[in-house]
C-alpha cells in the first residue's frame, strides 16, 4: 500500500450539549483560537499551540434532533454523552487512492472523499471508521489550499502576548489508545494494514512477540506502539495502545473502558522543548497536575538518576516532574535486538488530571532528551498517582 500519512494535522474532541472545554483550552492550557465554525447547531473551534491543533465541537443545541452527521465539517458525530477525543486527521497525499485502499481492507468510510472550497483554495477529505471504539480518521489533503485553516471556517486574530508566556509546546508527541482485552494485537495490526504504520518498540525489554508487558507492584497493563510512514520516532507523533492485564478493574485502563462506554483515545502527550518553565505557568494559569508518589525522588536512586541527567530532584519534586532514563524505545522489526544506549538519554513527563468530570480523557507534557520510548518507573508512579486520586474521588 503506498499511502503516505504525515503527523496528526488536528485531534478532535466532542462535548455534549451545554458541556464546553474550548475556552478551558485557551485560558488555562493556553492554546490559540485560530479559526470558527458555527451552524445554529454546532460550533467547531480551532486552537493551535505549536504544530498541536486540537479542534472542539460543541454542540448548541440538544439531540436527538439536534445533529445530523453532517453537521461536524471534516468530522463525524460520535453523539456523545462525555467529551470524548474520536477523530485524528492526518495529512495524505491522495485521499480517493487511500479511502480506496481501506474499503479494500472492509473498512467503513462514513464520509467518502469529498471536496470543500472556499477563497483560499481547495481541500478533500474523507473519514474512516478505525477498529478502536469510537475513533475515527479525517483523511485530508490540504495541498491545494492556501487560507489559514480549513475552508468554511473563518480566521481569528491571534492575541498579540501568545509568544510571551513561557509555554513551549511544539507538537503532538503520541496518542494514547485504551483497548479492550485481546484488542491492541487486533488494532496495531489494522494500523499496518490499513494505514502502513510501522511498528515501534517502547523500552529495550520490550519483546517485540509480545509488546511492553509491565507486571506486579500494583501495574498490569501491555503497551505496543506504531508511528507514522514519514516520520522518525523522535519527532514524529506516535499511537500507543494500552490494554489493561489486570484481575480487579480498580485501575486507569479498566475505569477509562468503563467511564467512556469502551474503548478510545484515553490521553495526548504534548512535546514541549522546556517542561519546567511550561509546566509552571499552566499551574500559574490554574491546570491541575497528579503528583507522584512522595517516594518516587527519594528511592532506588533516583535523585542520583535525577543528577546524573543534568537535572534538579528538588526542582523535578516541587513541581511533580517525572524523570526516566530507561526509555529507549526503538523503531522496531520483530526479532530485532536491541541494546541500550550508554549514552545519557532520558525523558521528562508529567501528567493532568482528567479533563472533563469523568476519569477519561487527559493531557501529557513530555520533554524528550534523546529517548523516543517509555520508561517503566514513570508508568508506575503514573499509576499509583491515579491510584490515590481515584481512592480520593469516591
Ligand atoms: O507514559 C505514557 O505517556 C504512555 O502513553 C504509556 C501509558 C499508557 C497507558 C496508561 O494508562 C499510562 C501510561
Amino acid at each position: 500500500m503506498a499511502a503516505s500519512l504525515s503527523r496528526p494535522c488536528f485531534i478532535s474532541l466532542h462535548l455534549p450539549y451545554r458541556q464546553r472545554w474550548a475556552q478551558d483550552l485557551a485560558n488555562t492550557f493556553r492554546f490559540q483560537p485560530v479559526a470558527v465554525r458555527e451552524t445554529p447547531r454546532v460550533r467547531q473551534l480551532a486552537l493551535r499551540r505549536g504544530s498541536a491543533v486540537f479542534l472542539i465541537n460543541e454542540h448548541l443545541a440538544p439531540g436527538p434532533t439536534g445533529t445530523s452527521s453532517h453537521d461536524f465539517l471534516y468530522d463525524i458525530d460520535p453523539r456523545p454523552t462525555l467529551g470524548t477525543a474520536s477523530n485524528v486527521c492526518f495529512e495524505v497525499d491522495d485521499v480517493p487512492g487511500l479511502c480506496k485502499h481501506l474499503q479494500s481492507q472492509g473498512c467503513s468510510l462514513p464520509v467518502p472523499p469529498t471536496e470543500v472550497r472556499d477563497d483560499g483554495g481547495s481541500v478533500t477529505y474523507g473519514v474512516a471508521s478505525s477498529i478502536v471504539g469510537n475513533v475515527s480518521h479525517t483523511l485530508l489533503d490540504r495541498s491545494r489550499y492556501w487560507g489559514p485553516f480549513l475552508p468554511g471556517f473563518q480566521p481569528i486574530e491571534e492575541a498579540p502576548s501568545a509568544a510571551r508566556d513561557g509555554i513551549e509546546i511544539t507538537h503532538f508527541d503520541h496518542i494514547t489508545y485504551v483497548c479492550p482485552r485481546g484488542g491492541t494485537r487486533a488494532a496495531l495490526d489494522w494500523y499496518q494494514r490499513c494505514f502502513g504504520f510501522r511498528r515501534f518498540l517502547l523500552n529495550p525489554q520490550e519483546r517485540p512477540a509480545e509488546g511492553y508487558v509491565l507486571g506486579g507492584q500494583g501495574v498490569s497493563m501491555l503497551l505496543l506502539a506504531l508511528q507514522d510512514t514519514q516520520d522518525t520516532p523522535a519527532c514524529g507523533c506516535k499511537l500507543v495502545l494500552a490494554e489493561s492485564l489486570s484481575e480487579d478493574g480498580a485501575n486507569q485502563v479498566d475505569t477509562f473502558l468503563e467511564q467512556h462506554g469502551g474503548a478510545g483515545i484515553q490521553h495526548v502527550g504534548l512535546c514541549t522543548t522546556d517542561i519546567v518553565t511550561t509546566t509552571r505557568a499552566l499551574q500559574q494559569g490554574g491546570v491541575h497536575f497528579f503528583t507522584p508518589p512522595a517516594t518516587y525522588y527519594s528511592q532506588g536512586g533516583k535523585a542520583e538518576e535525577i543528577r546524573g541527567a543534568g537535572q534538579d530532584p528538588q526542582m523535578l519534586a516541587e513541581l511533580g516532574i517525572l524523570l526516566d532514563t530507561t526509555a529507549l524505545g526503538h523503531m522496531g522489526q520483530p526479532g530485532a535486538h536491541v541494546t541500550q544506549s550508554p549514552s545519557q538519554e532520558y525523558l521528562m513527563q508529567i501528567f493532568t488530571h482528567p479533563i472533563f468530570s469523568e476519569e477519561t480523557f487527559f493531557l501529557e507534557l513530555i520533554d524528550r532528551r534523546g529517548a523516543p520510548g517509555f520508561g517503566e518507573g514513570n508508568i508506575r508512579a503514573l499509576w499509583k498517582a491515579v491510584q490515590v486520586y481515584m481512592d480520593q474521588q469516591q
